[in-house]
C-alpha cells in the first residue's frame, strides 16, 4: 500500500491523536495521509516528540534499501522507480550509519517546501522533537521539510507563503544548484552547545589516517635533561613523594619514564630546564648530571626499541594531536565552509570552466558537471578576532583565462600572496626577509596557508598539493576525491611521501553528502 493510497481518502475524515489535542490526522489531498491542526498553534510550540525505531546500516541495507547499485546512484529519480519497501518512504538517517522510523505523529507529517514545522533530533533519548516555526491557523497541514531529492511528485503544498521550490526550480542544471548541505535534514553536530567534542562517526568527513612513519636512529629527535641517580633504594620512595609533589617539567617530560632502573640504581629524570633544579637535601642523591633522551613518544615498535636505548619511552601508537577532537561548532563551521565553496563552484557552472563531464552516456541524466572551486574561510579558532585572516575563495579559470596551470587551489593561493604583498605594502612595519629554515618564526611569517583549513569541491591535483605543502596548509578538506588524479589520498598521498617537509590533515568529505549532492565524475580530470 503506498502513502498516497491510504484508507483517508475523504476530507472530513478525521481522527482524535491522543497525545496532542491539537493535532490531528486527517487525508491530505494527493499526500495520503497528513498531520493537520485541530485549533491554532503558537509560534515555537512542540507538537510532538516521536521515539524512533532504528535498524542498523546492515539490516537495512539487506532488507529495507534500495539495493546497492540504486543506492550508489541515489537520486530522487531512483528511488522513485526501485523501492523494495513502503519503509523506504519513512525511514531516515540517524546517526552511525543507522535508519530510523519515527513513530507516533513523526512518519505523518507530510513535505512542503515551505515547511512551517522544524526538528530536532535529540539522539540522547533516540526521540525527535517537531517544533512549529510559526503562528498555526485551525485545519492548516502541519508539514516538514525532506530536502531536496524528493522521491515522488510532490502535491501542491498550502503550509506557507513563500516556497523554497520556486527558487529552486528547474536550474538547467539537474538541480544541482539546490544542493544545499545546510538543509534539513541538519547532522546532528547541529543540534549541542558549540565546545561539545563530536564524535568520529558523526562528524561530516572521514580523516585521511597517515601511516605511522618510521624512525631511524639518524632521525630520532633528542633533547638534553637533568637526572639524578638514587642509589639507596630506601630513597626511591620519597624521592618519588618529591617529584610528583614538585611537577617539575612533568608536561615536557610526560612521552617518557621518570625513572629508569639499572641494577641496584635507580636513575630519576628531573627536567629539561638549562640548570638543574633544586633537589630534595634529605634524601641521598648524586649529583645531577645531563642525559639524551627522546623528545616524543614511540609510535611504532620499531621507534620505541630506538627510542628505549636512549630512556624508557611512552609507547602512544597514535601520535599524540594527530586525531585533533572537532567541536560542535567547529564541524558547523565545516559544513557551511563546505556549502561555500559548493555555492562557488555552482556560480560558475554557465561561464564554461572547468568541470566534468558524463563520464557514462547511459546515466548521462544524472552526471552533472560541477566547476572547480576552493575556499580558506577564516579560521575557527579566531572567528572573535577582529584580525582574524581574511576568507579566501577561488574557482578554476583554466577555459577562460586560457592557462593550464589556473586551478582553483593555485588560483587562490596565487590570490592569498596578492594579497599579502599588498598589505605588506600598505604596512609601515618592516617585514622579515625570506628564509629557507622551515623551522624559523620569521619564516613562517612567508608561507601563505599556515595553520589554515582549505576546503575544495574536488581533491587537489599533485601539482595543487605540492603547492598547499609550500603554503605549510594546516588541513585540506575535500568534497570529491579524484581517483586518477589526486595528490591528497587517491592517485598518491603528497604529504606523506618520504623527503617532503611539511605533513598537513586530509579529511574526506562523506559519501553520503556526495551522493545528497548528486554528484558523479569523471575522475580523469586534473584538480
Ligand atoms: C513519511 S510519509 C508521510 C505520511 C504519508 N502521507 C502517509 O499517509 O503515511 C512520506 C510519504 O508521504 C507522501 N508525501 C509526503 N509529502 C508529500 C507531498 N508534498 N506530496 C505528495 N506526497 C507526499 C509520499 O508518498 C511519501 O512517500
Amino acid at each position: 500500500m503506498s502513502a498516497a493510497s491510504s484508507t483517508f481518502q475523504l476530507e472530513s475524515e478525521s481522527r482524535p491523536y491522543l497525545n496532542n489535542p491539537a493535532c490531528v490526522i486527517k487525508a491530505s489531498q494527493g499526500k495520503g495521509r497528513g498531520v493537520f491542526a485541530s485549533r491554532t498553534i503558537a509560534s515555537q510550540t512542540v507538537v510532538e516528540i516521536s521515539p524512533v525505531l532504528l535498524f542498523n546500516k546492515e539490516e537495512y541495507e539487506q532488507h529495507g534499501k534500495l539495493g546497492r547499485l540504486v543506492a550508489a546512484l541515489s537520486s530522487a529519480h531512483f528511488r522513485k522507480y526501485n523501492r523494495f519497501t513502503i519503509l523506504d518512504d519513512y525511514t531516515f538517517k540517524w546517526k552511525n550509519g543507522n535508519m530510523a522510523l519515527a513513530l507516533g505523529l513523526g512518519s505523518l507529517f507530510n513535505h512542503s517546501n515551505s515547511p512551517n514545522v522544524s526538528y530536532t533530533i535529540d539522539s540522547s533519548t533516540d526521540s525527535i522533537v517537531y517544533t512549529v516555526t510559526r503562528n498555526i491557523e485551525p485545519d492548516e497541514e502541519l508539514c516538514i521539510y525532506y530536502g531536496s531529492n524528493l522521491w515522488f511528485d510532490p502535491a501542491e503544498s498550502s503550509a506557507g507563503n513563500s516556497s523554497i521550490e520556486d527558487e529552486e526550480k528547474d536550474d538547467g542544471w539537474g538541480g544541482l544548484s539546490n544542493v544545499d548541505v545546510l538543509r534539513n535534514p541538519l547532522p546532528i553536530f547541529f543540534n549541542g552547545s558549540a565546545d561539545d567534542v563530536v564524535s568520529e562517526e558523526d562528524l561530516p568527513f572521514e580523516r585521511f589516517k597517515r601511516p605511522p612513519e618510521e624512525e631511524t636512529a639518524d632521525t630520532v629527535r633528542t633533547v638534553q635533561a637533568w637526572a639524578v641517580d638514587v642509589p639507596d633504594p630506601r630513597s626511591i620512595g620519597p624521592m618519588l613523594k618529591w617529584l610528583r609533589r614538585s611537577e617539575v617539567d612533568a608536561d615536557k617530560l610526560g612521552h617518557l619514564k621518570r625513572v629508569r632502573k639499572q641494577g641496584e640504581t635507580s636513575t630519576f629524570l628531573l627536567s629539561v630546564s638549562p640548570t638543574p633544579p633544586n633537589l630534595p637535601h634529605d634524601i641521598s642523591l648524586t649529583d645531577p648530571y645531563l642525559v639524551t633522551v627522546p623528545s616524543s613518544v614511540a609510535l611504532t615498535t620499531t621507534s620505541l626499541a630506538l627510542k628505549n636505548s636512549l630512556w624508557p619511552t611512552i609507547f602512544a601508537p597514535r601520535r599524540k594531536g594527530e586525531v585533533e577532537d572537532w567541536s560542535q561548532g567547529k564541524a558547523r563551521w565545516a559544513w557551511e565552509a563546505m556549502h561555500a565553496v559548493v555555492q562557488e563552484a555552482l556560480r560558475w557552472r554557465d561561464e564554461g570552466e572547468v568541470g566534468f563531464l558524463p563520464c557514462n552516456q547511459i546515466l548521462s541524466y544524472i552526471l552533472l558537471q560541477l566547476p572547480i572551486a576552493a575556499y580558506v574561510p577564516a579560521p575557527y579558532e579566531a572567528l572573535d578576532d577582529a584580525s582574524l585572516p581574511s576568507a579566501f575563495i577561488a574557482h578554476d579559470t583554466r577555459q577562460s583565462a586560457a592557462h593550464p596551470l589556473r586551478h582553483a587551489v593555485m588560483n587562490l593561493i596565487r590570490q592569498i600572496g596578492e594579497h599579502r604583498a599588498c598589505s605588506d605594502a600598505e604596512s609601515m612595519e618592516p617585514q622579515p626577509p625570506p628564509d629557507g629554515d622551515s623551522e624559523s618564526p620569521r619564516n613562517g611569517n612567508n608561507y601563505l596557508l599556515t595553520s589554515q583549513v582549505l576546503f575544495t569541491t574536488h581533491e587537489p591535483c599533485i601539482m595543487c598539493s605540492m603547492a598547499l605543502l609550500h603554503s605549510r596548509v594546516k588541513e585540506v578538506v575535500y568534497l570529491i576525491p579524484m581517483e586518477k588524479t589526486g595528490g591528497c589520498g587517491s592517485a598518491i598521498c603528497l604529504p606523506t611521501l618520504p623527503g617532503v617537509n611539511h605533513r598537513f590533515n586530509i579529511c574526506r568529505w562523506k559519501v553520503e553528502t556526495i551522493r545528497e549532492a548528486g554528484l558523479q565524475l569523471d575522475p580523469s580530470i586534473d584538480s
